[in-house]
């Protein structure tokens, strides 16, 4: 079966040999241009499938060109080509028509399997995400914030690619979110998306969760044939998404491994000898500034350039003007719905306050306040009498202003017949009522980021107890 011919259009000689040696020798016709002009000349002529397009060219801009294209080939596939530094050019690219993006230098791997991700419509097709743009509801998010109207444009615009997405953003703000949804619109949503939390994992079972390990069989390692192995999280990605959360705790050594996964496309499993091939999108996300992990020399700076291919920052909630608003009041009905309960709105006093606190928590503290107002309080209006201590009255000195270094007992012998967990819970609860319910003061004060909180509280499946129910 003939294949329709590739258009590799770059002003550098030995780009365009190399490019077209790799795609060649993998049995592709190709046809080359060097500037804008040949390009389109080319393209009319021999009715490319897809293009590889430099988006820097000598007379004139590759975004440009590949909307022409598109123009007049409404079918062609492009393919922007651009160097790190120009990531955001790339994300443009693909709002006025590429398909996919690749970053320069090409590992003539990655350049074979983005072709073939585009031949198989494995990429999300322009078409179907100038229909998502139009859709008012974006997977749930919600805020039509300035700021945030642009967060959801850059993952509409790189959800359809392969490339690599780097979340930043304070705890709370939204990056599994996020992630989760640039994974239900890219063309690897059949496959799972698979969630490695890396600062949560056991230092001793990162590497075995990461990358797998041959099962311990009768008291001996065997890890000879395929079915012994235990796959880690990048095989159970296999063809979906690979979110490490927290990417910036990995170890130097898990680093090492980690780069070695992406630049061979294969994993070995602890204990094996056999590279498996993986093919994955990896989203990562880190609430610290990974550029300077790199600059402290705690992250190496060329796993974090493979990363960091698209960078997405989720802005704090006080930094979405009336997102907070909006957010509350739908968050509210849904909670309400949800556990049949009687409040309809906020009365204009919470708003204000909403307005005006600063959310170290970001989301997750708003969603944890909801919560609370709707299981301990009766609606129909949300009032400032409702609010948890911290922000009803927030200049006002809690109980625990003078606040806890560790916990200190209430009982003589408190931890008697107690497992850990009870007391690491009653720990919690204690620091969160002298805080007067505010989880990221109680964190504080326990020495842990507030994550670590929401998600002991998501576990226990109640929200924060409110003062007097202590
Ligand atoms: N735009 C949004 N609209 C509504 N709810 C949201 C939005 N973004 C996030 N959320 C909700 O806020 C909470 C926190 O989101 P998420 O877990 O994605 O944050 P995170 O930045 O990954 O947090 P952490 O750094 O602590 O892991 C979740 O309950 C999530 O569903």
């Amino acid at each position: 079966m003939s294949r329709r011919p590739i258009l590799i259009v770059d002003d550098v000689e030995t780009h365009l040999t190399l490019f077209s040696a790799t795609l060649e020798a993998a049995d592709y016709e190709v046809i080359t241009a060097r500037n804008r002009i040949e390009a389109r000349e080319k393209a009319l002529a021999h009715q490319p499938e897809l293009a590889l397009i430099d988006i820097v060219l000598p007379d004139g801009n590759g975004i440009d060109l590949i909307a022409e294209l598109k123009g007049h080939l409404p079918g062609l596939k492009p393919i922007a080509v651009t160097a790190f530094a120009s990531v955001d050019r790339a994300v443009t690219a693909m709002r006025s028509g590429a398909i996919d993006f690749l970053v320069k230098p090409l590992d003539p791997e990655q350049l074979l399997a983005t072709i073939a991700n585009a031949e198989s419509g494995l990429s999300i097709g322009q078409q179907e995400r100038d229909q998502r743009e139009h859709d008012t509801a974006f997977d749930g998010h919600i805020g039509s914030s300035e700021v945030m109207r642009g967060v959801f444009e850059t993952i509409n615009a790189v959800a359809g690619a392969a490339a690599p997405v780097f979340i930043t953003g304070e705890s709370g703000t939204g990056k599994v979110r996020a992630a989760e949804t640039i994974h239900a619109r890219s063309g690897f949503r059949n496959g799972t998306l698979v969630k490695l939390d890396c600062s949560t994992t056991a230092p001793d079972r990162i590497e075995a969760e990461l990358i797998g390990e041959i099962a311990q069989m009768d008291g001996r390692l065997d890890g000879h044939a395929d079915g012994d192995v235990k796959p880690g999280a990048v095989e159970q990605a296999q063809n979906g998404t690979l979110l490490l959360d927290e990417v910036c705790a990995l170890s130097m050594p898990m680093q090492a491994r980690l780069l070695g996964i992406l630049q061979t496309g294969s994993v070995t499993p602890q204990g094996s000898l056999l590279p498996r091939p993986v093919n994955f999108r990896l989203i990562c996300t880190s609430t610290t500034d990974p550029r300077a992990e790199v600059t402290a020399g705690r992250f190496r700076a060329d796993l974090f350039y493979r990363l960091n291919v698209v960078h997405l920052h989720l802005p704090p909630l006080r930094g979405r003007g009336m997102d907070v608003v909006e957010i509350a009041e739908t968050e509210l009905d849904r909670l309400c719905a949800r556990e049949g309960r009687p409040f309809r709105t906020l009365s204009t006093g919470v708003k204000a306050i909403f307005l005006d606190h600063n959310w170290p928590g970001n989301l997750r503290e708003l969603m944890n306040v909801l919560w609370n107002i709707t299981i301990l309080h009766d609606g129909p209006v949300v009032e400032i009498a409702d609010l948890p201590p911290y922000l009803r009255n927030p200049h006002a000195p809690q109980d625990g202003s003078q606040r806890p270094t560790s916990f200190i007992p209430a009982r003589p012998d408190p931890f008697d017949g107690q497992t850990l967990a009870e007391i690491e819970r009653r720990a919690i609860e204690h620091a969160i009522q002298k805080e007067g319910g505010s989880i990221p003061a109680a964190a504080r004060s326990l020495g842990v980021s507030p994550s670590t909180l929401y998600r002991k509280l998501d576990g226990w499946g109640k929200p924060v107890r409110s003062k007097r129910d202590f």
